[in-house]
């Protein structure tokens, strides 16, 4: 297998009015082409903050440091911030908690998805309906010709969602990272979004980090594991060795609050410890 994303002693620190603050500390992790990497722990941990260095999406007040950033062999870290946008948005793709929040209220569903067809792909106006559609079938929204000309206003968190997922896979990336993809969602929808994330994920071969802090999240998607608490990365193992052996005190703390509607999910039957 491929390593598509590996990141060797990432730091990253902000400068606050408090002084400085140390949100990632001395980060290690790769994921490989067609797997599933979850990252969890609870909010504050910096699981953020460390996709984000990766994307160059901090503001300037973040200053990152690390011994490696390599994407599919290209080392981000030698980039200009323009060499890297170009990368960024094609062949690495994120998207949000807040689907509404991250949509342009002011823009139709169709454009949007154009949009982003236009600027990495140069297609024309032709060719982006045509991909718009595809990508809305495939993302399982209904009446997808009427979804070009529908507003975000005017679906649910859920079908939002599956629209940044389109706009995520328009340029079909090699990697997405799914921030916290369902927190902000009904729960019946969440499972729904996971398992098209899943779904996609199969069918292209792409590489999938999901942040999260819910293991119910992790159980239902993940193929390894890295639990990061504070900053700190506490523990790394395959999904099913981390539910049945967890090392990390942290881990274990993690498992005693996975919620009821993940026992039914595929790790049915793992007694947690
Ligand atoms: N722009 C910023 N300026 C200063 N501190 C920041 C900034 N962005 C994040 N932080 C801090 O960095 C730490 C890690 O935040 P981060 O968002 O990565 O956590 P997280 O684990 O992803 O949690 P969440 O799920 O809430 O996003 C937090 O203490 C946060 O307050």
């Amino acid at each position: 297998m491929t390593t598509l994303l590996e990141i060797r002693n990432l730091t990253v620190t902000f400068e606050t009015s408090n002084g400085p603050l140390t949100a990632v500390s001395g980060i290690d992790l790769h994921v490989d082409a067609g797997e599933v990497l979850a990252i969890v722990g609870e909010s504050g941990s910096g699981k953020s903050v460390a996709m984000l260095a990766v994307m160059g999406l901090l503001p300037d007040t973040a200053t990152v440091a690390a011994d490696m950033i390599r994407f599919d062999g290209t080392d981000l870290l030698a980039l200009s911030p323009k060499e890297r946008r170009r990368i960024i948005g094609r062949d690495i793709a994120m998207i949000f908690q807040e689907p509404i929040a991250s949509l342009n209220p002011a823009f139709t569903v169709g454009l949007q998805i154009g949009e982003v067809l236009k600027k990495h792909q140069g297609m024309n106006r032709a060719a982006r309906r045509a991909r718009t559609l595809t990508l809305l079938e495939a993302v399982g929204l209904p009446d997808p010709v009427g979804k070009l000309r529908a507003y975000p206003h005017q679906m649910s968190g859920g079908q939002c969602q599956r629209v940044m997922i389109a706009m995520a896979i328009a340029c079909a990336p090699k990697l997405l990272i799914a921030d916290e993809p369902t927190t902000a969602l009904d729960v019946t929808i969440q499972k729904q979004i996971l398992d098209l994330l899943v779904e996609l994920q199969e069918a292209s071969g792409m590489g999938l980090i999901m942040i999260t802090h819910d293991m119910g999240v992790v159980a239902e998607t993940a193929d390894r594991v890295i639990v990061q608490y504070q900053g700190v990365k506490r523990e790394e193992a395959d999904v099913l060795s981390l539910f049945e052996t967890p090392r990390d005190s942290y881990t274990r703390a993690l498992l005693s609050a996975l919620p009821d509607r993940a026992a039914g999910g595929p790790l049915s039957g793992v007694v947690v410890s």
